[in-house]
């Protein structure tokens, strides 16, 4: 059986600094444009709702993820329409998690993650527990796993989820600009070293410590560019072909030449 051609829309947001009335606002617009451009999943970036507004997570983050899970099902139902829900701030038992939802396009939640790796540059070891949970789910047929941000430095968490099969890597992240250039490269030896398709979606804008130059970019399982935003606000379309996977890990078998008896 081929394997299907997937178009994903990446949506690159400017997150207004903890107001998620107006951020959840803006989701809904841009679940509505990616549905009219045809996508069959739209993805979004890191801590949507809230931003980094850190010292506030006690009165607006999401108490069990109740309102974020309600809003991306409903949405993901009307426009039929994966949503890989970049994260949102959860609050359960006490505790604060960064947290991504993905729904189907019936509305289903297709997996819960919390980011396994704290950032501590920007305080997230002070205010957040980690998860310690992969995430796995398809995408029509097709095999994902998604991090969140500072989890890309890890090529070791990258590997165990993409050794279990996945062909796709989501990456929502609110990535600072100064480090815009490491955050290509990351994406890029993450998905050199997978043989997978990397969608790494940052948001734009500001909060009061950082810019955020989005850069929101999708990679082939060679490293190459297929589609890369700017530093504005955007969404865009991109087609990618699984065909791809297929031939790039037929050439160069990594994962079968491992040496999982080393390392
Ligand atoms: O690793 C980095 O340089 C940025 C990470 C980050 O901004 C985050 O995890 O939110």
């Amino acid at each position: 059986m081929p394997m299907p051609k997937l178009t994903i829309a990446i949506a690159q947001m400017a997150i207004a600094f903890g107001q998620p009335a107006d951020n959840r606002a803006k989701v809904k617009k841009f679940v509505a444009q990616a549905a009219k451009q045809r996508a069959d999943i739209v993805v979004f970036p890191e801590l949507w709702d809230t931003g980094y507004d850190l010292t506030r997570f006690d009165e607006i983050a999401d108490s069990e993820g109740t309102t974020a899970q309600q809003l991306l099902a409903q949405l993901a139902q009307q426009y039929h329409i994966y949503i890989l829900g970049g994260s949102v701030a959860v609050s359960h038992d006490g505790h604060f998690y960064n947290t991504t939802y993905v729904f189907d396009d019936q509305g289903q939640l297709l997996s819960t993650y919390r980011k396994v790796h704290l950032f501590g540059l920007m305080h997230e070891d002070q205010y957040l527990q980690a998860g310690n949970q992969m995430s796995h789910f398809t995408v029509k047929t097709v095999p994902a796993t998604n991090v969140i941000c500072y989890d890309i430095r890890f090529p070791e968490w990258l590997r165990k989820l993409s050794a279990a099969g996945s062909e796709l890597i989501f990456v929502p992240a609110e990535w600072p600009e100064q480090r815009t250039q490491q955050w290509l490269q990351l994406l890029a030896a993450r998905a050199i070293e997978n043989q997978s398709f990397v969608i790494g979606v940052n948001r734009v804008g500001d909060d009061p410590d950082n810019h955020f130059a989005g850069h929101s970019v999708v990679y082939d399982p060679l490293g190459n560019v297929l589609s890369e935003l700017g530093d504005t606000e955007a969404l865009k379309t991109v087609t990618i072909d699984l065909d791809q996977i297929t031939s790039v890990r037929g050439e160069i078998p990594v994962f079968a030449d491992r040496r999982p008896d080393l390392y």
